[in-house]
Formats: C-alpha cells, sequence, structure tokens
C-alpha cells in the first residue's frame, strides 16, 4: 500500500532496499567482457538476461518493411501523427550557425554541424517501446545525423517486438540490433565484430542501462542519465483522487524502481488517494511492478502548504511533475528542477508519453537539476570559427604576448612575435 508521511524527512527515513553499487560492478564486468569478447559476449548476455538465443545480431531489413503488416489501423495512425507532432516540436529547436564581423575585418562565429553516427538505445525488457524510436530518433533527425544506429532488448522469436520496428519503419531507421541492457550500451560504444562504434548514445532505459551509458561516457557522448521513471503531483484539497492515483501509477508500472509521489496539504485527500491507488492496483495487468515500485519508492507527503511542496519538489527535481492545483500557472514560476512539468487536470502525464509532442526521454534520480529533455542540441556540435584580419593581429598581437608571458608560455608568444617581427620586416 502506498504510504503516508507526515512531511518530507520521514519519507526521505524510509527504508530502500537497493543495491546500486552491486549493480554497477554487475554492468562494469559486462561492459569489460564486451570490450574483451565481442560478438560472443553480446550473444551470452543476451542468452543470460533475455533468455533468448540470438541467431544474428542485426535486424534484416525485410523485417523492418514487413513491420506495418496486421497492424490495426488506429495504432499506425496513431503512431504516424504522434511523430509529425514530435517532429514539430522539434523543429523549433533547431538552432543555426552565426557568424559577426568586427570593424576591423576579423570573422567570429560558431557553426553547428551534425553528429555522424549516434545509438539510440529503445527500451524492451518488460514492455515495447515504439513510443520511445520516435523520441530518440526524430530530434537526431531534424539535427541532421548521417547515421542512427537502434538497439532493443530480443523478444522470445529472436527478433524486436513488431510494434517497435514498426517505428523504425515509419522514420526509416535501417540499422537495428536485437541487444539490450548494458551490453547494448557497451557495444555502441565499443563496437564489436558485427556493430559499428557510434560517437554518442541516447535514449531511456532501466538501471543496467542507465548505469552503463553513465560508465562509457568520456569514450561516447551520452544524452542524460534516463532510468527509471519518476512522477511527483503537486495537489491542492479540490484535486481528483482518481485522476491522481491513475497518474501515479501510470508510472509506477513501468519499473519495480520507478517513483510515484504526491505531496499534498490535505490530508483526507491523501487518504483518498490511498485508498484509490490500492483500487486501481488490483485492476492493472502488470500489478506486481507496479506495486513493488508504489510499496519501495512510492509515497503520500503531506505539507504544511503548498510553498513547502514546491521546496521539496525542488530538492527531488523529479523527471515528470504535475500540478493538479487551482489556477496552476500561477505556480509554475515555483518549479526549479523538473524534466516535464503538466499544468492542470488534463495534462496526464501519458500526453506528454505519447502524443503532445516534448520529448519523454527525462532525466531522473535528481539530474534535472543539470539536464534537460533530450533535444535536437544533443545531437549538434559547434565549432568556433576565428578570421582574425592583419589590421586586428597587429593591433591584438602585443596584448597576446603579454598574457602569453604570464603564463610562462614563451611559445606562445613567440607564435605571435613572428608574425609581428616578419611583418616588420616585409
Ligand atoms: N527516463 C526516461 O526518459 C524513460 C523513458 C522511457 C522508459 N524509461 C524507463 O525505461 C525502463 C525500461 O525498462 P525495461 O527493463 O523494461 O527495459 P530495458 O530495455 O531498459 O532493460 C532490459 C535489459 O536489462 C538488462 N537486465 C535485466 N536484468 C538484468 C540483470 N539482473 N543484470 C544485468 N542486466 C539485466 C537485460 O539486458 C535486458 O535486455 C524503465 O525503467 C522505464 O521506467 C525511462
Ligand atoms: N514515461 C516514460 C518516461 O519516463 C516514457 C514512456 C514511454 N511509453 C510510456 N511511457
Ligand atoms: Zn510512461
Amino acid at each position: 500500500m502506498i504510504q503516508i508521511y507526515r512531511n518530507y524527512a520521514e519519507f526521505k527515513q524510509r527504508e530502500v532496499g537497493e543495491d546500486t553499487e552491486a549493480k554497477r560492478k554487475a554492468v562494469l564486468d559486462i561492459i569489460r567482457q564486451v570490450r574483451e569478447k565481442g560478438d560472443q559476449a553480446l550473444f551470452a548476455f543476451t542468452e543470460a538476461f533475455d533468455k533468448v538465443k540470438l541467431t544474428q545480431l542485426q535486424v534484416p531489413l525485410e523485417r523492418i518493411e514487413q513491420a506495418d503488416q496486421n497492424q490495426d489501423p488506429l495504432f499506425v495512425s496513431s503512431l504516424q501523427e504522434a511523430a509529425e507532432r514530435i517532429r514539430a516540436f522539434h523543429q523549433k529547436q533547431k538552432k543555426d550557425s552565426w557568424f559577426m564581423t568586427e570593424e576591423d575585418g576579423t570573422i567570429l562565429g560558431q557553426r553547428l554541424t551534425a553528429m555522424d553516427r549516434v545509438g539510440i538505445y529503445v527500451p524492451g525488457g518488460t514492455a515495447a517501446y515504439p513510443s520511445s524510436v520516435l523520441m530518440n530518433a526524430i530530434p537526431a533527425q531534424v539535427a541532421g545525423v548521417g547515421e542512427i544506429v537502434m538497439v532493443s532488448p530480443p523478444n522470445q522469436e529472436g527478433t524486436i517486438h513488431p510494434h517497435v520496428l514498426l517505428a523504425a519503419k515509419i522514420l526509416g531507421i535501417k540499422e537495428v540490433y536485437a541487444i539490450g541492457g548494458a551490453q547494448a550500451v557497451a557495444a555502441l560504444a565499443y563496437g564489436t565484430e558485427s556493430i559499428k562504434p557510434v560517437d554518442k548514445i541516447v535514449g531511456p532505459g532501466n538501471i543496467y542501462v542507465a548505469l552503463a551509458k553513465r560508465e562509457v561516457f568520456g569514450q561516447v557522448g551520452i544524452d542524460m542519465i534516463a532510468g527509471p521513471s519518476e512522477i511527483a503531483i503537486v495537489a491542492d484539497e479540490a484535486a481528483n483522487p482518481v485522476y491522481i492515483a491513475a497518474d501515479l501509477l501510470s508510472q509506477a508500472e513501468h519499473d519495480p524502481m520507478a517513483s510515484s509521489i504526491l505531496f499534498t496539504p490535505s490530508f483526507s485527500l491523501a487518504e483518498e488517494v490511498q485508498k484509490e491507488v490500492e483500487r486501481q492496483l488490483q485492476t492493472l495487468p502488470r500489478e506486481k511492478i507496479a506495486r513493488e515500485a508504489i510499496d519501495q519508492y512510492g509515497g503520500i507527503i503531506v505539507v504544511n502548504h503548498l510553498d513547502e511542496a514546491f521546496e521539496q519538489v525542488n530538492l527531488l527535481a523529479p523527471e515528470h511533475l504535475e500540478l493538479m492545483v487551482e489556477q496552476p500557472f500561477d505556480w509554475l514560476a515555483k518549479v526549479k528542477h523538473a524534466g516535464a512539468i503538466f499544468l492542470g487536470r488534463y495534462s496526464s502525464e501519458p500526453v506528454g508519453d505519447y502524443f503532445a509532442g516534448p520529448n519523454h526521454v527525462l532525466p531522473t534520480s535528481g539530474t534535472a537539476r543539470f539536464s534537460s529533455p533530450l533535444n535536437v542540441d544533443d545531437f549538434m556540435k559547434k565549432s568556433s570559427i576565428i578570421f582574425y584580419s592583419k589590421q586586428a593581429f597587429f593591433s591584438h598581437g602585443k596584448k597576446i604576448i603579454a598574457l602569453a608571458e604570464q603564463e610562462g608560455l614563451h611559445a606562445h608568444g613567440r607564435a605571435i612575435q613572428v608574425r609581428l617581427e616578419g611583418e616588420n620586416n616585409e
């Protein structure tokens, strides 16, 4: 049962049976073995963790091409419409290169270029996520990435779920591997006989995926830590307990490590939500996962007033935050840290997971303090452009030498000096 806590400190002190250090050690071992043994390790880990004996890692192109066969038409058209909305949203994020010319003829600027090859991780251990194909790949396409490689855990037939392949087909993704977990992240980072390494790995996943991305950072770029899902809701006494319970459970059903937390100043609402969560839990096909998440990581925190709720939310920096309060826009300025903020009674979190347009790959475990939703910038890099005119060089030369001398870097100074003297000698 979801517990009610009388303050945030009490909630923080609860016992959570989590051993991240043991998982990190397991992930380090997986990465090491993939580096040493390549494809052989991928086959072995897939058998061990996904209980599938793969005959090949790459999904044949014909399978992707045929993915639209026998699909529910409403599902197909909804996926296409979602893709259009996500593309339209991300087009707005695209930035251009810029240049500025100074009076002495110097040209300075910033050139933006897309990455050559990126790996997108599409989760698939306990559910198939076609929506995550869209969320990962569309911003990469908008950025103009050359090659997009997709990995996702295999189903029991040794291929990838047809819904996920359909999303790949809609977006024109052709290089797809049926591997998941830390081993997929390691293969993308270091390469194997069959998989060419990528420049950056993006995408959400469970704790093993999140830890593996953290470990390979530096070898490749990563977007963020997008681990087990989280939702925090701030609700006043007028909020609907049925909606609140449903939204809390929408994230709990992702993962036994997902976290669902309600902050409210109303004790009676807290009690109603507690009962409603229990009632709705019993109707869920994924009850076991959701119950484990609610029992371990869920909670209802009764605060003294709404301002206190926002103070606690900012400490939590949740992945998703719902404001189920009267006049939600009046409270928006109080939120400093959250991956995505949903305002009002009809902005239920799954609206954002599937359809609204903003990205659902979001920072978790407090990293919204310094990370942002996956976006077009994640797939671009900047190069500074410097063209110095002769006039500028002669005007700045002595100042540059003075700075170099103070750092004791005489070769730097000489690179300037020889040009100043060379010009004088001409
Ligand atoms: N933050 C976000 O933006 C966001 C978005 C979508 C989904 N998610 C999260 O993605 C996750 C999906 O999780 P999932 O498990 O369904 O799929 P997943 O693809 O993330 O993980 C499945 C893989 O985990 C590995 N694994 C499982 N048990 C293991 C063990 N004991 N040791 C080593 N490796 C092991 C296996 O290799 C398996 O292929 C959920 O946590 C969900 O909340 C997050
Ligand atoms: N809520 C997840 C992000 O934490 C995204 C998702 C995909 N499908 C359903 N939900
Ligand atoms: Zn979700």
